[in-house]
């Protein structure tokens, strides 16, 4: 059976929260969860070569059909090798479906029960993607966990409009099953309802009869606030299957994976160490720090002591601030360098307290630390 190619281990779950550490084995390497999964949208993870995303502990990373499906195109992806060969990256890579990004991107789109029609944000083309397609795209960029496509809609929305994108999510994850055909790919269902109780469990029971390898859970870090995200979390993970890897889209601040682990979320994505990076803010173990900021002009000091970066070993706070001040590359590369290697630092160390038996004492020594 193909899919035994993603078997996932439980190593330890915390006796006081959901939370889990595990293995999880895919065709290009086994990841160790609860882990962060950095961005990467048009093929690359802005501004680091692969040696350098390594570095900072990352095994897994994702790229973003919408934006390879129009540029430069999935058969071109597949011509030059597949994503794998594309950007030279030997570990797992997840791709999204392009749904979302459609809707945050593309300057019109139209979504109808056969799928989304959209114009490209690059040349105003029209386009269409419907489940079969978001299908035969990802098998075409050959990465090795994929994504349904779904409807994601607005945090804001009545209820009704939650009720109609949970229901065609469902319908259209049964086109993708039935559209998909590489076995050495993991089809992932994407569990919606907004924040709504009864809708979450609706759309998570609609899709455990699909036995999907594993399930993400779509729709929040829209704009809903934080304790709704965590409630919504607490009623959905308990309904997904304990022995299948759980992602959480799009989340988070360092914050939100604590309380998403806490509440049962294994795998994460989010732009936020990467983007702010690119802006002069750095994640550190005594809390945020703007370099821009002149309080740093002449600061000697590293940016994070604890931190095994460059950017942390071999600069002073006050270079690295030269650095953006300039608009020098140098400074969105080194703090890109050390938020991810941050993020990948408090994904271990929740993971070691976790197989310690301590999980739930993480959130706690984190806060405390973080001022
Ligand atoms: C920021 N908040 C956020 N909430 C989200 C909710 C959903 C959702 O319900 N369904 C789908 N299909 N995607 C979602 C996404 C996009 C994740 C992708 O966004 C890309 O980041 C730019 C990344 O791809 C490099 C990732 O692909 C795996 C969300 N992002």
């Amino acid at each position: 059976m193909g899919l035994s190619k993603f078997a996932f281990t439980l190593l330890a779950t915390d006796p006081k929260s959901m939370a889990r550490a595990g293995l999880w084995e895919t065709p290009h390497g086994t990841i160790e969860t609860p882990a962060f999964m950095p961005v990467g949208t048009a093929g690359t993870v802005k501004g680091l070569t692969p040696d350098q995303l390594v570095a900072t502990g990352a095994r897994k990373i994702l790229a973003n059909t919408y934006h390879l499906a129009l540029r430069p195109g999935p058969e071109v992806v597949a011509d030059l090798g597949g994503l794998h060969r594309f950007f030279d990256w030997s570990g797992p890579i997840l791709t999204d479906s392009g749904g979302f990004q459609i809707f945050s991107l593309a300057k019109l789109s139209r979504m109808t029960e056969e799928g989304v029609t959209f114009r490209s944000h690059l040349d105003g083309s029209a386009l269409n993607l419907t489940p079969e397609k978001a299908m035969s795209i990802q098998e075409f960029l050959g990465a090795d966990v994929i994504m349904c496509l779904d409807e994601c809609p607005p945090a804001d929305a009545p209820e009704e409009h939650i009720l109609r994108a949970v229901d065609r999510t469902t319908r259209w994850a049964a086109r993708c099953r039935e559209a998909h055909q590489r076995s050495d790919q993991a089809l992932f269902g994407i569990v919606q309802g907004g924040t709504i109780e009864s809708l979450r469990i609706r759309s998570a029971e609609a899709l455990l009869p699909f036995d999907f390898p594993g399930y993400a859970v779509g729709g929040l870090s829209v704009g809903e606030p934080p304790p709704e995200m965590y409630r919504t979390l607490e009623f959905t993970t308990p309904v997904l299957p304990v022995q299948k890897p759980r992602y959480l889209m799009g989340v988070g601040r360092p914050i939100d994976l604590i309380e998403g682990v806490l509440r049962g979320i294994d795998l994460f994505d989010c732009v936020m160490p990467t983007r702010n990076g690119r802006n002069g803010m750095a994640f550190t173990s005594t809390g945020p720090v703007r370099l821009k900021n002149a309080r740093h002009l002449r600061d000697t000091s590293p940016l994070d002591a604890e931190c095994p970066c460059q950017a942390c070993q071999r600069f002073s706070r006050g270079y690295l601030r030269h650095l953006f001040m300039c608009g020098e590359m140098l400074g969105p590369i080194l703090l890109t360098l050390h938020n991810l290697t941050f993020y990948q630092r408090l994904m271990k160390g929740l993971r070691e307290a976790i197989l310690e038996g301590r999980g739930h004492e993480f959130r706690a020594s984190q806060l405390a630390r973080w001022g």
